[in-house]
């Protein structure tokens, strides 16, 4: 018998609301969250350690999405199905905007509260993320030594080189350009590079015919702009990150033995795109 509520309540059953599942799927089967939400095992009794986690837990969720959709955007572009592609460029953008919000709720954790368990972390480190490696090589931040630290994990390292295998998004939508009839040196459309890209002198060409005249070269343009938007928030994301560091830690060098906010600021410099950025000068 189910509980009746007290006179005036109200009670969904009365309308329809199915309360009964035991022998149906619900809500909690469906999302599978007996195991999600079993997932969170602080090592320490420090209160914001499960902060700690759920922060990095929901990051990589969110990353798994967002490596997914960059994997149907470039067969999208490879395909030359150009409004698809755009798109899914534009989630991914606004999921980085999800992982970017997301800093302000861990900044909240005060140096006091986070030396509470930081030892408890040991040498594990963001640095070891490989959904993060992943998302970097997809955009073309290739660098062979970051593989090492997953030595440890084959799958792990299969999937890094089979990414170093493919072009990278750049070199997709720069192939998409030599298919539309402009010059790209053959080796960066033919050869997925293993390290990252560098300006080079006729894709700021390509680009700067592109931007002069965007109605003659509208979906070159588009793009442009959603890989434009899409570093501008990821420059956000590691600005977010260097920025907090600093404030939780200071200068102490990282659990993953890197100088710690000084590799991070390394990291500011980095330029996904170049020729998108530096054409603007010639504009
Ligand atoms: C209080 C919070 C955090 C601190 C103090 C922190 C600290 C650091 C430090 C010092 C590094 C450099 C590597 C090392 O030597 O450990 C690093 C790298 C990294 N962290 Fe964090 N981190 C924090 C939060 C996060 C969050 C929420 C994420 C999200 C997933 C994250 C992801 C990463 C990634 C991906 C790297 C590698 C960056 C790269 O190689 O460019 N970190 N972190
Ligand atoms: N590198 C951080 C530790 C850290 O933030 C961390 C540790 C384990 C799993 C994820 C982490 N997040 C980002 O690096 C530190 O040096 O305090």
């Amino acid at each position: 018998m189910t509980k009746q509520p007290p006179d005036g309540a109200y009670n969904p059953e009365n309308e329809g609301a199915e309360m009964r599942f035991a022998d149906k799927m619900s809500y909690g089967d469906y999302l599978d969250l007996a195991q999600i939400l079993s997932a969170q095992k602080p090592l320490s009794t420090a209160s914001d350690e499960l902060l700690f986690i759920i922060q990095h837990q929901t990051s990589e969720l969110w990353m798994k999405l967002m490596l997914h959709e960059l994997h149907l955007a470039r067969e999208a572009i490879s395909a030359d199905r150009m409004p698809e592609a755009m798109k899914l460029l534009a989630r991914v953008s606004r999921i980085m905007e999800q992982l970017n919000s997301a800093w302000d709720v861990l900044r909240t954790m005060t140096p006091s509260d986070y030396t509470q368990f930081r030892d408890a972390l040991g040498l594990s480190s963001g640095f070891q993320s490989l959904q993060y490696r992943l998302i970097e090589f997809v955009l073309g931040n290739r660098n062979e030594a970051m593989i090492r630290p997953h030595e440890h994990d084959p799958d792990g390292v299969a999937l890094l080189n089979a990414e170093l295998a493919r072009l990278s998004l750049y070199q997709t939508v720069l192939a998409f350009a030599q298919r539309k009839g402009f010059t790209v040196p053959a080796d960066l459309v033919n050869n997925p590079s293993s390290q990252p890209h560098r300006e080079v002198p006729e894709i700021m060409d390509l680009w700067e015919t592109v931007y002069r005249d965007p109605a003659a070269h509208w979906a070159l343009y588009e793009v442009g702009e959603k890989l434009v938007d899409l570093e501008d928030y990821f420059r956000r994301w590691r600005f977010n990150h260097v920025t907090t560091v600093e404030r939780v830690i200071g200068f102490k060098r990282g659990t993953g033995g890197t100088g710690g906010v000084s590799y991070l600021k390394r990291m500011l410099e980095v330029e996904l795109f170049p020729e998108l950025w530096h054409v603007r000068t010639r504009l």
